[in-house]
């Protein structure tokens, strides 16, 4: 049973011990209550492995796509207290490299490295335990490199960092039915062919998935609350949905249980991203 929630105030699960609750309580320090929540889960007790605190659902992860480190750090500096978390993709990794994740770390952000990995087992397993080096909270991988790349790399990477996320990426926010039938995947819609995914990364060990929200809870009935939904593809109601297909404003990213939104242009490319992410947060909360 959860004491949950009044607004601003933590849920906790009130089976807790008192040191545990208090770690819980006071800590803001993600990495530490995942700690925490990890060791109850194990326990086997966990029934919200991820209820960090009802006011804290969803968190926003500003994607940090840039290729100039200047840039980068210009966004988190001026979103300063505001957000958390940023994630790492290709474009900036590629581009400005380990630069811009020692940057963020140095500053206490917490850093999702979204490079996607897809290839035979022994590949991304290496390179996941290289990701697993870099300080990250998150890494992903595509969970349509197979049941073996995953299982193995989950218990190589666990076996060196076990607080470290691993996400499968499902159907990219980018794709829709039209792509099912393009590619003759025989699956009604997206929904369940992301539930199908979702299933698989879990069996194999993954903490959760890369989804649009849409589908947050079709995964979360099927696969439980501990499994984290990562839901890319947020619009604001006015925002131009650039080439996302399967969008969702965050108000109802929250209404749909999603335990991390991923803002990148929105945020980004606005005339005051400050602002904007205010205008997200006021979105959530009201
Ligand atoms: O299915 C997916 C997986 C990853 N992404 C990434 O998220 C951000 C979204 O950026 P926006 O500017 O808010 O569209 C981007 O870095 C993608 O690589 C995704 O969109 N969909």
């Amino acid at each position: 049973m959860l004491r949950c929630s009044q607004k601003g105030q933590k849920c906790l699960p009130n089976f807790l011990t008192k040191p545990l609750k208090e770690d819980l309580a006071f800590t803001n320090n993600y990495q530490q209550r995942w700690s925490v929540l990890k060791k109850i889960n194990r326990r086997g007790k966990s029934p919200l492995f991820l209820c960090l605190g009802g006011d804290m659902k969803p968190e926003i992860i500003v994607a940090l796509d840039f290729s100039d480190f200047d840039d980068g750090k210009n966004i988190v500096e001026t979103l300063d207290k505001e957000i958390t978390f940023y994630k790492i993709g290709l474009e900036a990794y590629l581009s400005i490299g380990e630069k811009l994740i020692d940057y963020l770390v140095s500053k206490n952000k917490k850093v999702f490295l979204d490079l996607k990995f897809h290839d035979i087992p022994n590949t991304v397993k290496k390179a996941a335990l290289a990701a697993a080096k870099k300080g990250v909270f998150m890494f992903n991988l595509h969970i349509q490199g197979g049941y073996d790349m995953i299982k193995e790399t989950v218990a190589a990477v666990k076996s060196i960092n076990s607080d470290v996320l691993i996400i499968g990426v499902t159907l990219l926010t980018s794709l829709d039915e039209n792509y099912l039938n393009q590619y003759n995947i025989n699956f009604n819609n997206s929904a369940d062919y992301v539930l199908h995914l979702a299933k698989i990364g879990r069996e194999a060990g993954l903490d959760g998935v890369v989804s649009s929200a849409k589908e947050t809870p079709l995964i979360k009935k099927h696969l439980g609350e501990e499994f984290l939904t990562i839901t890319p593809g947020i619009r604001l109601a006015t925002n131009n949905i650039d080439d996302q297909k399967r969008v969702v404003t965050p108000k109802d990213a929250k209404k749909m249980g999603t335990d991390f939104m991923v803002i990148g242009r929105p945020i980004t490319q606005s005339q005051d991203p400050k602002y904007t992410v205010k205008l997200i947060k006021e979105e959530l909360n009201g």
